[in-house]
């Protein structure tokens, strides 16, 4: 990927330990136990634990002591203290000197608080024994470390606390980001994007780029209005954005239960972008997994009406989803609109062309409108595709709308509308410009064309048109004498 479709937060994460801003008590703390590990006295707490709000540059602060110190960082979440075959891989790592390069190592274990009762007890035992026998520092992350469950790792880790960033310090990281992506950013804006994200510099530098990729610029009406949109109702672009950039399960949940969407669509449009988001073919599995079921939850829904069932639709589709993703790496991905709905909504379409061409039909050779569709429209499709000539001179006759064209002559369209410009001219005056003019009515619902003649032509209402297809020749032949020449309508 390049640097152009990466998330922001990625592109722009501290690469130096003084690029980690506002949080100058925590560097206090971690840095001289760091420098121990590296003098080779390793301290007396073998571990850190980082613990505060989300987005506060936990990870950060240890990515870039990492790069400014040359450390290579093995790295475990959450997800992975289940599997003992991982511990143990980590276990190995932490009990040799050095890598294979000869540089030195940092453990990171991210989120630790996401160990949960007693079916990760084995995880935590894991930890513990891992960070008795480390040979590398080991840093572990967590917002909520004071369950109690927990309390044998707060004993054996160097506490450090982080703090929501201040204001001010989230502005200036925002502004940094405007300049260098040379986007038109006004500063009050900032203001009020720092203000809402409540010191969790992630959220807000991930709003900074959803509002300037959405609006080129950003300005206070513009992140005024996205901001109370949000409040409200996520669209699909928005819920698929929360739910894959979901790190809790709550955020997941809160994407699904936030939707401005029918749950049924709503599970259409997840099902069709898992695949674009995730890269990893488990995680796509995964992900696909959980949908399935939220898919038969929502059909029992649907079935018995035990709407009670709903909250596992919600679990399956939201956490159940956003927590498949196992390797896929976090891409700016472009969601798209889902083909099932897109076909659904062609089908629509064409049904209303049909019925448009069926009522013209069944006027003129008075029969009933279904027998116009059943019976004459195959057929009237089978020559507009065999015999162009003859279908423009059936286009004119009945005085069909463009969009009728299209239809009945499928992939010959562009020779039948030659046929019928060729043979407007011929009925015309040399002089006359031939032209496709709405006709908007024709269909109802549908912005149509109708084939006509003449300059005057794209002004024919729609009643005109109506009124011209059923008096035919004489009509047609009267307006050329007076010398109109806007519409020409031919016997068939
Ligand atoms: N103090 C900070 N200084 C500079 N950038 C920061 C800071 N805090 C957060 N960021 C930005 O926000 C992104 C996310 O930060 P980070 O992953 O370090 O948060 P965290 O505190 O570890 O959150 P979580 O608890 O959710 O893991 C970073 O990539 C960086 O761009």
């Amino acid at each position: 990927m390049t640097t152009k479709n990466l998330p922001w937060v990625i592109k722009y994460r501290p690469r130096r330990i003084d690029e980690v801003v506002d949080q100058e008590q925590a560097k206090e703390k971690f840095l001289p136990w760091l420098r121990r590990w590296l003098q080779g006295r390793p301290p007396e707490k073998k571990a850190a634990l980082f613990y505060g709000p989300a987005g506060v540059g936990k990870t950060s602060l240890v990515e870039a002591a990492a790069h400014e110190y040359g450390l290579e960082i093995i790295e475990m979440n959450a997800s992975d203290f289940r599997r003992r075959e991982d511990i143990e891989r980590i276990a190995k790592i932490a009990a040799t000197q050095y890598s294979l390069f000869g540089r030195k190592r940092i453990i990171l274990l991210d989120e630790v608080d996401g160990i949960s009762g007693t079916a990760d007890k084995g995880g935590l035992d894991a930890i513990l024994d891992l960070i008795n026998a480390t040979r590398h520092p080991i840093v572990m992350t967590a917002n909520d470390p004071w369950d109690q469950k927990l309390r044998p790792l707060r004993e054996a880790a160097l506490m450090i606390p982080f703090n929501r960033l201040s204001e001010r310090y989230v502005v200036q990281a925002l502004k940094r980001i405007c300049l260098a992506e040379k986007i038109e950013c006004e500063d009050a804006a900032l203001k009020l994007i720092a203000q809402r994200s409540e010191g969790d510099l992630r959220s807000a530098i991930n709003d900074l780029q959803a509002i300037a990729e959405g609006y080129g610029r950003v300005t206070v009406d513009i992140v005024k209005g996205v901001l109370a949109s949000r409040d409200r109702q996520y669209s699909p672009w928005e819920m698929l954005r929360h739910l894959f950039m979901a790190k809790y399960a709550w955020q997941a949940k809160r994407a699904v239960t936030h939707a401005d969407l029918d749950y049924t669509t709503m599970l259409q449009w997840i099902n069709e972008n898992i695949a674009v988001q995730y890269s990893d073919p488990e995680d796509i599995w995964r992900a696909h997994e959980s949908l399935a079921r939220a898919d038969i939850f929502m059909g029992r829904i649907m079935r018995s009406q035990s709407w009670d069932l709903l909250s596992y639709v919600f679990d399956l589709a939201g956490p159940g989803v956003a927590l498949a993703r196992k390797k896929s790496k976090f891409k700016w991905a472009k969601y798209q609109f889902p083909q099932k709905i897109l076909l659904l909504a062609r089908t629509k379409e064409t049904r209303e062309i049909r019925d448009a061409i069926a009522e013209v039909i069944a006027k003129r050779l008075h029969v009933s409108r279904a027998r116009a569709k059943s019976e004459v429209l195959p057929l009237l499709s089978v020559i507009f595709r065999e015999r162009p000539d003859y279908a423009a001179r059936l286009a004119i006759g009945y005085n069909l709308t463009d969009g009728m064209v299209k239809y009945l002559a499928g992939p010959m369209y562009n020779q039948v509308k030659e046929h019928i410009n060729m043979l407007l001219l011929r009925l015309e005056k040399p002089s006359t410009v031939t032209t496709i003019t709405p006709a908007s009515s024709a269909t109802g619902t549908q912005k149509q064309t109708a084939v006509s003649t003449g300059a005057r032509a794209s002004s024919s209402s729609a009643s005109t048109s109506r009124r011209r297809a059923s008096t035919g020749r004489r009509s047609s032949s009267r307006r050329r004498r007076k010398g109109g020449g806007t519409q020409t309508t031919l016997p068939i």
